[in-house]
């Protein structure tokens, strides 16, 4: 049974966009609804749905080599954990999840020195009560259980520290953010001793490899055409490309086939510039990976 990793895949929030990432990493992980053990496409994989705010302890303990929870709840916790990367990505968007002070529209905190002796509302009860002490902010940090928006609508408390990603539930709620105190990312961890075991840090970093080089590879493309001889300067003086463009010689011929890779919201700007610069059979493909 050696041969086999326990990972966590965060329950909630990240869970749909993990999967997803999973999928175009190469596996297949499948979430019956109830069952907290997913089924996955690898013999080498067992799969446990956790909650984030759960997978630090879990993972220290070495009940699970490792998992993805969000870089906030993994320092929240304090985990004595290998950081195996981070990656780039929230509930519906590529960007970081914000933790931010929020207070109702019409209220007179414009700083969080304004909230001297308030009560603030919060699932982030530590690292709220740190970031107000070490401003020397004297607040009252209570623990929200959630729908913590409602909480300063109703007037149960000044203000809260809320993560938010859209801000779609802020503004839905008529609040406003006073300012941003942290930035999260989803980030895979490791067991100590799981990563001091060969196989499986090979296995982990197998997953972080791909999973990453899925992530790099969202919004980018390849552009690949042929082009004469004397053109191949100009053309690759503006052709983007990760490190240099490919340039390969075709068969009995003085012209060239050019290759790059680039970011696609740059392509309708190029092509044009491409063709005037005499390139021919120009075609653009998706990519799956880029590593
Ligand atoms: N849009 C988002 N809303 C909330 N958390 C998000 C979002 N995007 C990413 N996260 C991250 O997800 C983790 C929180 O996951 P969790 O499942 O607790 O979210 P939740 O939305 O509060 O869940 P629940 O629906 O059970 O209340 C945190 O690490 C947080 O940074
Ligand atoms: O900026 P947004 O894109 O709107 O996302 C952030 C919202 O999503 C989460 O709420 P959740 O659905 O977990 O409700 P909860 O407060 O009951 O946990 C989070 O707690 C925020 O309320
Ligand atoms: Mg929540």
């Amino acid at each position: 049974m050696s041969n086999l990793l326990n990972l966590g895949i965060p329950k909630g929030s990240l869970e749909n966009a993990t999967v997803d990432l999973f999928k175009k990493a190469g596996w297949q992980i499948s979430i019956s609804s109830r069952s907290y053990f997913p089924g996955v496409d690898d013999d080498e994989l067992n799969c446990k749905l956790i909650r984030p705010q759960e997978m630090g302890k879990y993972v220290e303990r070495g009940t699970i080599d490792a998992g993805i929870a969000g870089r906030d709840w993994v320092r929240e916790n304090d985990s004595d954990v290998v950081e195996v990367c981070e990656m780039v990505y929230s509930k519906v968007s590529r960007r970081p999840a914000r933790w931010v002070l929020v207070v109702t529209k019409d209220s007179p905190v414009q700083k969080p020195e304004d909230l001297h002796g308030a009560t603030i509302s919060t699932e982030l009860v530590g690292f709220t009560k740190r970031y107000f002490a070490e401003r020397n902010i004297p607040v009252n940090v209570e623990f929200s259980w959630g729908a913590t928006e409602a909480k300063v609508v109703d007037g149960l408390c000044d203000a809260i520290v809320e993560v938010t990603e859209t801000g779609s539930t802020i503004k839905a709620n008529g609040l406003r953010i006073v300012c941003d105190l942290m930035e999260s990312v989803p980030v895979l961890i490791a067991n100590k001793a799981a990563w001091a075991d060969p196989w499986k840090r090979q296995k982990i970093e197998s997953i972080a490899t791909l999973l990453k080089a899925s992530l790099a590879a969202e919004g980018m493309v390849g552009l690949k055409m042929n082009a004469p001889n004397d053109k191949v300067e100009a053309i690759t003086q503006i052709l983007p490309s990760l490190n240099h463009p490919t340039v390969a010689h075709l068969y009995k011929s003085d012209w060239v086939s050019i290759e790059s890779i680039l970011h696609e919201k740059e392509v309708r700007r190029i092509v044009p510039e491409l063709i005037r610069l005499g390139a021919q059979g120009i075609i653009e493909y998706s990519l799956n990976k880029v590593l």
